[in-house]
C-alpha cells in the first residue's frame, strides 16, 4: 500500500450555527481488525459487512494476505476472507508494516509467536516509539523468539513456534492488546492459555472467538477484574460478521454537538459494549442530554442510536476505574471538560502516554496552547473549565496521532479565535469520512 506522507494542516474557525442531522459512523476499528484476523485463522469463507477501511485496519488486511490468507474487498465495508486454519499461515516475503496501528502489531504478534517461522515486523515514526515488550515478554514463555530495537520497540523479528508452551499471565497492566496477544497464541498451544487483568478491558476478543466457534471461560476474580482461558488447539470456523459503528468516533460528534448550542444530533447503529462506553457515561455525568435509543443486538454486540442534544456542561472526577472504558476518549473529553462550568480531573491516566503519541502530554499542550489552564498530579489530569469560553488562537501538535487531530479541529469549533491543527492527515487511519460527515452536519470545515 503506498501512503502519501504529506501533511495537511487546517485551520478552524468559531462555528456560530448548530450541528444538525442524522449519520451514521464507520465501523468499529477493535472488531474490524479481529474480523480479519480471525477470519484468516479460520478454516473456510468468512463474510463481513460494515468493516472500517480505515488505514490501520487495511495494514491488518494486508498483513494477514502476506501470511497467506485471502481477503477479498466486495463493495464498501464488504469483505469475504477465504481462511488458512490454525497454524496455517505462511511465512511472509517481505518485512510486515503496521503503519500507525498498535491493535494490528499487538494482536499478530500473538498470532505469530505460535507460527514456526521468520517475520520482521516495522510500522511508522508513531509505532515506532510504542511499547511491544508489553507482548514480547509473555509471549516469550510460549517458545517464540523476539529480537526488538532497544526498549522492547519496532522493527521486531519473530521467530515464531509450531510447538508453543500454552501460557497464563497476570497483566500488569490494562491492556486488551495484551490480552488478546496471548489468547491468540494460545490457539495453536496444546494445553490451557489464561489471561488475569485486574480490570476489565473491552472484551472484543472473547466475544469473536465464541463466534467463531472456540470455548472461552470468563471468571471474576474475587478482587476484582476477569480470568479468560481457552485450551488449544482450536478450530475456528468462517463466519458472517456484522461490524457495528464504532463509538469512539461517534464520541467526537456527541462532544461537538453537546457543546455548540441550539445543536441536535442522531448517530445510528453504534456498538453500546459496556466495555467502550465509559465516555457516554461521563457526558451524562457531565449532565448532556444523551439518550440510546432502539437497542438491539447484532452480531453478538449491543447496538443503539444515539440522539444528543446541546446543553450546559459542568464539570466531572473521573476514576481511575473507569479509564479501560474509554481509554481513547480522553483526548475529546479532554476538549468538553475545558468547555465545562468547574475544574474537572481525570484521574489514572498513566496508559495515555504510549498511545499513538503520548497523549497525557499533548492534551496538555492542546489545552495550555489555547489558554485553558491544565494542572497535572501524578497521572491526573486536572483541567480548569471555561463556562463556554475557550480562548483559542493556538496552534496544535498532532503528533502522528488521529484523536489529536479530531479534538483540534472539534476545539477550533467552540474556541474564540479559533486554532491551527498542524497535520490532520492521520485521520485517515480510524476515520476516513470524518471531515464528510461532520460537515454533512453542518460544521463547515474548510478541508
Ligand atoms: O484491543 C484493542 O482493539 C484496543 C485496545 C486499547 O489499547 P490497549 O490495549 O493498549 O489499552 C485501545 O487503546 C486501542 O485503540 C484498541
Ligand atoms: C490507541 C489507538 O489505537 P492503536 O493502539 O491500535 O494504535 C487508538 O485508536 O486510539
Amino acid at each position: 500500500m503506498t501512503i502519501s506522507s504529506a501533511t495537511k494542516p487546517l485551520t478552524v474557525s468559531f462555528l456560530q450555527t448548530p450541528l444538525k442531522g442524522k449519520i451514521n459512523v464507520p465501523g468499529d476499528k477493535s472488531i474490524s481488525h479481529r474480523a480479519l484476523m480471525f477470519a484468516a485463522l479460520a478454516t473456510g469463507e468468512s463474510h463481513i459487512t460494515g468493516l472500517l477501511e480505515g488505514e490501520d485496519v487495511m495494514q491488518t488486511a494486508a498483513a494477514m494476505q502476506a501470511l497467506g490468507a485471502k481477503p477479498t474487498r466486495i463493495a464498501e465495508g464488504e469483505w469475504h476472507v477465504v481462511g488458512k486454519g490454525i497454524g496455517q499461515l505462511t511465512e511472509p516475503d517481505d518485512v510486515l508494516n503496521m503503519g500507525n496501528s498498535g491493535t494490528s502489531a499487538r494482536l499478530l504478534s500473538g498470532i505469530l509467536a505460535s507460527h514456526g517461522f521468520l517475520s520482521i515486523m516495522t510500522g511508522d515514526g508513531s509505532l515506532r516509539k510504542r511499547p511491544m515488550n508489553r507482548v514480547t515478554i509473555p509471549l516469550s514463555e510460549t517458545g517464540a523468539c523476539f529480537a526488538t530495537r532497544h526498549a522492547g520497540k519496532l522493527p521486531m523479528a519473530i521467530m515464531g513456534t509450531s510447538k508453543a508452551t500454552p501460557i497464563g499471565y497476570r497483566l500488569p497492566v490494562a491492556s486488551a492488546q495484551v490480552k488478546s496477544a496471548i489468547l491468540l497464541a494460545g490457539l495453536n498451544a496444546h494445553g490451557i492459555t489464561w489471561v488475569e487483568e485486574p480490570v476489565a478491558t473491552r472484551d472484543h476478543t472473547e466475544n469473536m472467538l465464541r463466534h467463531f466457534g472456540v470455548k472461552v471461560l470468563v471468571e471474576d476474580l474475587p478482587e476484582g477484574g476477569k480470568k479468560i482461558s481457552l485450551k488449544g488447539p482450536v478450530t475456528l470456523q468462517g463466519k458472517d460478521i456484522k461490524v457495528p459503528g464504532d463509538p469512539s468516533s461517534a464520541t467526537f460528534m456527541l462532544v461537538a454537538a453537546s457543546m455548540i448550542q441550539g445543536s441536535e444530533v442522531c448517530i445510528e447503529n453504534v456498538g453500546l459494549n459496556p466495555l467502550r462506553t465509559g465516555a457516554f457515561e461521563v457526558l451524562k455525568w457531565m449532565g448532556i442530554d444523551l439518550q440510546i435509543l432502539n437497542e438491539r443486538v447484532e452480531g453478538g454486540e449491543p447496538v443503539g442510536d444515539l440522539m444528543i442534544k446541546a446543553g450546559a456542561l459542568k464539570a466531572v472526577d473521573v476514576p481511575a476505574s473507569h479509564a479501560p472504558s474509554m481509554i481513547d476518549e480522553y483526548p475529546i473529553l479532554s476538549i468538553a471538560a475545558a468547555y465545562a462550568e468547574g475544574i474537572t480531573r481525570f484521574r489514572g491516566l498513566e496508559e495515555l502516554r504510549v498511545k499513538e503519541s503520548d497523549r497525557f502530554t499533548s492534551i496538555v499542550e492542546m489545552l495550555r496552547g489555547n489558554g485553558v489552564q491544565v494542572d497535572i498530579e501524578g497521572d491526573d489530569l486536572i483541567i480548569h473549565g471555561t463556562a463556554g469560553n475557550i480562548p483559542g488562537g493556538g496552534v496544535v501538535s498532532t503528533h502522528m496521532d488521529h484523536r489529536l487531530a479530531m479534538s483540534a479541529s472539534i476545539l477550533g469549533l467552540v474556541a474564540q479565535k479559533g486554532i491551527k491543527v498542524d497535520d490532520v492527515t492521520f485521520i485517515r487511519t480510524s476515520f476516513p469520512n470524518y471531515f464528510p460527515l461532520m460537515n454533512a452536519l453542518g460544521a463547515k470545515f474548510d478541508v
